[in-house]
């Protein structure tokens, strides 16, 4: 690591965040970026990308982008080759990428269920797989997996959901035990409601109408998200924050 300062305490480091062209990744890119990390931004809507690269950069910091569909693990191999050609070996790897939708079990909204499972669990150990090698092989490195309180209780309305964020903090505990000993840092990230446009893709109505909580109270903003997690790869060496589970005052699980 080089040029680490207290204002920049990621100098030198490389960050790659999946689904960064919007909400919390979006946030998360921009406030890595602010502490000094370079980062490679992946997402499949190049447009947004540019213009968050633009912002980044004209910050002072720097950015790469890649386009990505981490469905597809080539694709998702690519990107963390990209990201090590054009800023370096890969530090952190934040698997962000997600969907969410609403959807009431009875309603047989199958077509819903498959993507919300290839998108939120194959995308994460797609994103595991591109990284794992070379950061065993450097000692360093730390995998940030966007996970959900949802991950932690299921919640109705979001039955398949809350199944694929079970599986990233079932994965993530048990590679966290596998990576001891290794230099690599696991951490699963649990948000409760923040404010994005990540509803925009429900079309089960029923379900949304039902179960659907997000007005109720003063949710998250990405923000909030963005500095957790730049604050979780922020420690020192010895310090693991393995969980963190982040939610609205209002609405606790
Ligand atoms: N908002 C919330 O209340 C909470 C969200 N989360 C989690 O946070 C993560 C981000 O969600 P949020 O920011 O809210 O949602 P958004 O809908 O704002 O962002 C989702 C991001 O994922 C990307 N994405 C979706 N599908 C794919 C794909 N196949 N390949 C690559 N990128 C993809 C989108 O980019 P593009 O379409 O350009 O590819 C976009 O950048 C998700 O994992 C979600 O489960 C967790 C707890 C709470
Ligand atoms: C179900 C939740 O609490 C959360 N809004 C999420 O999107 O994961």
């Amino acid at each position: 690591m080089a040029c680490v300062s207290d204002s920049q305490p990621l100098g030198g480091n490389v960050a790659v965040v999946t689904g960064a062209s919007s909400g919390i990744g979006r946030s998360i890119a921009i406030h890595l970026a602010s502490a000094g990390a370079k980062v490679c931004i992946a997402a499949r809507s190049v447009d947004k990308l540019e213009e968050l690269k633009s912002e980044i950069e004209k910050n002072g910091g720097v950015a790469a982008l890649f386009k990505c569909d981490v469905t597809v693990r080539e694709e998702v191999i690519q990107l963390v080759k990209y990201a090590e050609t054009n800023l370096g070996p890969v530090d952190i790897m934040v698997n962000n990428a997600g969907v969410m939708m609403y959807t009431m079990m009875s309603n047989l909204m199958m077509d819903d269920w498959d993507k919300t499972i290839d998108v939120n669990c194959k995308g994460v150990t797609n994103g595991i797989g591109a990284v794992l090698t070379g950061m065993i092989s450097r000692g360093r490195g730390h995998i940030v997996n966007m996970s959900s309180d949802a991950g932690l209780q299921g919640f109705a309305g979001l039955a398949v959901y809350s199944g694929t964020k079970f599986f990233v903090e079932g994965v993530s505990q048990a590679l966290r035990h596998e990576m001891v000993g290794k230099g690599i840092k696991v951490t699963c990230i649990q948000p409760g409601d923040v404010k994005t446009n990540i509803q925009v893709n429900t079309t089960d109505m029923e379900a949304r109408k039902q179960y659907d909580a997000s007005e109720n109270c003063k949710i998250l903003d990405p923000d909030d998200i963005g500095r957790a997690v730049t604050y979780v790869v922020s420690q020192p060496d010895h310090v693991a924050i393995n969980q963190l589970l982040i939610e609205p005052k209002e609405a606790p699980i």
